[in-house]
């Protein structure tokens, strides 16, 4: 435990409560702290730290927080969630991903050798967002890395739907392909819906057909593919051997990609869900009974260290560029928790980037050679 000597009155942090690009170069701003009294590690029940923190008693047992005594010498401590180093494990998903990507090749080739095939993916990339070109290129050099064939098809912005639907088709029928996505988003005058539902769900690696999702929903029903990015996000947990079985969890945001399948991934796995969103009131009422939070809102810096029960698990899925004229590319990238504030309370962390980003590729290689075992029943 790091402790201060003068009480404690400010807190330093970069996430301002409306972090958005325009605001987000702001130099780190100081937030008022009042001196609050309460015994260090020992189970307090002063209102005025409780209502100025909105933490729940108990909860400061964590070794994230910090005691200090007052200046006045006062018999009581002085909380000062003043830490200056992050305490929590950070969690570092660009090496897991790694070992996933390690594993693959390794079956990729078992399987080449044993029965001459070779996983393909496919990957249908419409319009010039940078972003989607980004991650479909990514894509393809992860799976040169591992082994896999991938087949590219690119499509100008303004292509009819039907166009999409055709090469979906093409590469339904392709034995050479085992798994097909369509990067997302796609142009606004598509149907994404029509769109999904084209993928055949053997080859649905991506897990947005709705009979993979429902199958992810119901009891006693296996999907035959689960969503990359959440899927992800339990692979984190599961090697960092963080227990799920009996945990307050806690979800935020709603999506059909990542928020709805994380949260019943979760519950599949024993915890107690609860999902917040964008009309939940008081979002961090729940948060701070979590044992685990998965964010998942696409909102920078949303998730304050004030929201986090010393303690939990912090997993942020969010990736929102703000600006930084610093950096070369003009921005950076940002979770949607505050990691500056979080990782002095949490007990372990995603960084943003470097956290669950890579996970997402990494299963999706994972799902695409799952694919091609079942195709060809390898075992
Ligand atoms: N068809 C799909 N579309 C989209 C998916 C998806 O899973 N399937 N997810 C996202 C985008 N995405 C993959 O497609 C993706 C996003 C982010 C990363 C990643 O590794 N991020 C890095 C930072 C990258 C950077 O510096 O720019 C990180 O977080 O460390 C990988 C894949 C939406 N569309």
């Amino acid at each position: 435990m790091t402790t201060t000597s003068a009480t404690a009155k400010f807190v330093l942090s970069g996430c301002s409560p409306s972090s958005s690009p325009s605001t987000s170069t702001a130099p780190n701003r100081l937030l008022p702290f009042t001196n609050l009294n309460f015994k260090c590690r020992a189970f307090h029940s002063d209102h005025r730290f409780n209502r100025l923190l909105n933490f729940h008693a108990g909860y400061y047992k964590s070794p994230a927080f910090l005691c200090t005594r007052t200046a006045t010498h006062s018999p009581s401590f002085t909380a000062a969630a003043l830490a200056t180093e992050a305490s929590a494990k950070i969690i570092d998903g660009k090496s897991i991903a790694k070992d996933v990507r390690d594993e693959v090749a390794a079956e990729v080739s078992r399987m080449k050798e044993a029965i001459g095939v070779v996983p393909g993916l496919a990957v249908i990339l419409v319009g010039d967002r940078k972003d989607s070109a980004t991650y479909v290129r990514n894509k393809k050099k992860a799976c040169e890395s591992v082994g896999i064939n991938s087949f590219e098809v690119r499509l100008p912005e303004d292509s009819p739907e039907e166009e999409v639907l055709k090469h979906i088709r093409s590469f339904n029928d392709d034995p050479a392909v085992h798994g097909i996505l369509v990067q997302l988003p796609l142009p606004s005058h598509m149907n994404e819906k029509k769109v999904l539902d084209a993928v055949c769900i053997e080859k649905d690696v991506d897990g947005f057909h709705p009979l993979n999702i429902g199958r992810l929903a119901m009891r006693d029903r296996e999907p035959l593919f689960v969503p990359c990015t959440p899927k992800g996000c339990l692979e984190l947990l599961h090697r960092q051997g963080i227990a799920i079985k009996g945990k307050r969890a806690v979800v935020i945001g709603r999506s059909n990609i990542v928020g709805t399948p994380a949260a019943q991934l979760l519950q599949r796995e024993d915890a107690t869900v609860t999902v917040v969103h964008s009309r939940t009131t008081n979002p961090e009422e729940f948060t701070r009974e979590a044992d685990i939070i998965i964010a998942a809102v696409g909102k920078p810096n949303m998730v304050r260290g004030s929201w986090i029960k010393p303690g939990a698990v912090v997993i942020d899925v969010g990736i929102n560029p703000v600006e930084d004229a610093k950096s070369s590319r003009g921005y950076r990238l940002v979770g949607d928790v505050c990691y500056e504030e979080a990782s002095k309370i949490a007990s372990a962390i995603t960084p943003v980037p470097g956290g669950v980003g890579p996970m997402t590729i990494a299963m999706l290689l994972s799902n695409t050679l799952v694919s091609a075992k079942r195709i060809h029943n390898f075992k």
